[in-house]
């Protein structure tokens, strides 16, 4: 007698999801969470621009002196890891998980990450990471949608206001100042929007999310809800 077979079981199709937006609006926690929760990998972009600044910083690079930086952007190997429940990177093989996210490099960082050299270089490293992201991946940052992955599969902007993203920062930082916290992502966001290659913003077709009153749990779940509607219509 013979019997139908039975039907191969589908993987869900592989969706390229570009978050961006400026700094606070919890891109990287939500990234993470939605790409764990759907099993896609994940890359921290900024983490990226942050390793390329802390290997100036500890060669002797003065990071304000566009010349000196697009004359060594070249010379740092970056590795980033894309697993979301544990994402790594490591410079030159070394871990830098820990020095990426000290103030010197965060003051730092958005002077390095404007020179064309660097963009040029890390957006390479930032395509061939998704090309080969097989089932998917979550790629957050602030160029992500405009310039780097411009046909990614949904793209979205978060955004909240300067309170409530000063608020969360010193949550994490603490006893930092408010009012000095506010200043400095204030600071950051008009530099990453002011620069001349590839700056802080929005895509014209991508989808803004204010999280301003919104937890990160509801946070999650509407861009949980965005990749699984593309997911279901690919
Ligand atoms: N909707 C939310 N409500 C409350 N806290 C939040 C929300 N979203 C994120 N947070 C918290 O705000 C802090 C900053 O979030 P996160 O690092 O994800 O932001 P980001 O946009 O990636 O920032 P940056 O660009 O500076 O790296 C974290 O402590 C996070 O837990
Ligand atoms: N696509 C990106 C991502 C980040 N940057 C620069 O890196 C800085 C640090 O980013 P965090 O997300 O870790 O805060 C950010 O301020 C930008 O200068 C970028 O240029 N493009």
């Amino acid at each position: 007698m013979e019997t139908a077979a039975a039907a191969a079981p589908t993987s869900p199709a592989a969706v390229i999801v570009a978050i961006d937006g400026p700094s606070g609006t919890g891109k990287s926690s939500t990234s993470r969470a939605v790409a764990a929760q759907l099993g896609l990998s994940y890359l921290d972009t900024g983490a990226q621009y942050r390793a390329m600044t802390w290997w100036m910083l500890s060669n002797g690079i003065d990071v304000r002196d566009a010349a000196e930086v697009a004359t060594a952007a070249a010379k740092p190997v970056i590795v980033s890891g894309t697993d979301p429940t544990a994402p790594t990177i490591t410079v030159d093989g070394e871990d830098a998980a820990g020095p990426i996210r000290t103030q010197e490099v965060t003051s730092g960082v958005s002077a390095v990450s404007a020179v064309p050299e660097v963009r040029t270089r890390i957006t390479e490293l930032q395509r061939t990471i998704a090309a080969q992201a097989q089932g998917g991946i979550v790629v957050e940052g602030r160029d992500i949608g405009t310039t780097v992955l411009p046909d990614a599969d949904l793209k979205i902007f978060l955004t909240a206001s300067p309170e409530a993203r000063a608020a969360r920062r010193s949550g994490e930082l603490k006893g930092s100042d408010l009012a000095a916290t506010k200043e400095a992502l204030i600071r950051r966001d008009a530099a990453d929007s002011g620069r001349k290659t590839s700056p802080l913003a929005k895509a014209d077709d991508a989808c803004e999310v204010d999280t301003t009153e919104l937890t990160l749990q509801q946070v999650i779940e509407c861009v949980v809800t965005l990749v699984e509607e593309k997911r279901a219509a690919k």
